[in-house]
């Protein structure tokens, strides 16, 4: 007989844990659902509405961290994003407080893109994805090719010194040394959230990292979909279940 565990199902968080709190909030599967490729999030003018909120209700208090560059969270939030910490790129750069933390540009991404292309262009569906610190090819509308794309990426990363960032439907090549836990370390040492607990939410194993690292600086993690082995302590359901629970906190 074999026994399949469970994970634990998780409490919703109470309102209680945004009192004095930092808030860390991924992007993709979090403030905005899943979609079919990387441009067609939607973002909605609920969500500009409730971020710029937040940003006024808990001032220095609130990031967004996100796998997207900075540059690709400002063209899908608009002027919004600047009135929050960011977090991009897994952690590689940051803007908070009227300045930029950013690393060099590799210029082996260039020809990681271009071998990218190369293979996509054989798989109808496949999705190139430039970022600023790193290349992702997406399989979402392509699910045949997974294995084809790890593989490549993998080769690519090792040949380069890149990274592999496995994500949802997606692989990437990207600039080491970072994760969404180095951000929520990052972050926390600005005066604006020194002394208070971070509270990380978010939906991708990636973000495992920031459950962790928040649990570490006396916080916690709230996982954002369903059930699975977590570090994080409470979950809601979906993009929808967090906006509600943010403004919730706000009333
Ligand atoms: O850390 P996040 O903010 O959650 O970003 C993670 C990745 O999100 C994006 O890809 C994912 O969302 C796409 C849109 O819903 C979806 O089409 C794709 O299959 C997902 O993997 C983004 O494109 C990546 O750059 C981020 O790293």
């Amino acid at each position: 007989m074999s026994l399949t565990r469970l994970p634990p199902e998780l409490p919703p968080p109470p309102e209680a844990l945004l009192q004095s709190s930092s808030l860390f909030l991924d992007f993709d599967g979090t403030l905005v659902e899943i979609a079919a490729t990387p441009d067609a999030v939607l973002v909605d003018a609920g969500l500009r509405d409730l971020l710029a909120a937040l940003a006024r209700h808990y001032g220095p208090r609130v990031a967004i961290v996100s796998g997207r560059s900075i540059a690709q969270l400002d063209a899908l939030i608009g002027p919004v994003a600047r009135m929050l910490a960011i977090s991009g790129s897994h952690g590689s750069e940051h803007r908070f407080d009227g300045g930029e933390e950013k690393p060099l540009r590799p210029r082996s991404l260039d020809a990681v893109e271009a071998r990218m292309r190369d293979a996509a262009a054989r798989h109808p569906g496949a999705l190139v994805e430039p970022k600023s610190f790193g290349v992702a090819l997406h399989y979402r509308l392509a699910p045949g090719f997974e294995g084809e794309a790890r593989t490549l990426v993998e080769a690519l990363a090792a040949a380069s010194g890149l990274a592999v960032q496995a994500g949802k439907m997606m692989v990437e090549a990207r600039i080491p040394g970072s994760d969404k836990g180095v951000a929520v370390t990052r972050l926390m040492q600005r005066a604006g959230m020194a002394g208070t607990k971070p509270v990380f939410l978010g939906d991708d194993l990636t973000d495992e990292a920031g459950f962790e690292a928040a649990r570490a600086l006396g916080g916690t993690g709230i996982l954002v979909g369903n059930p699975r082995p977590t570090a994080a302590a409470y979950r809601l359901d979906n993009p929808a279940a967090v906006r509600s629970w943010l403004a919730g906190g706000m009333a």
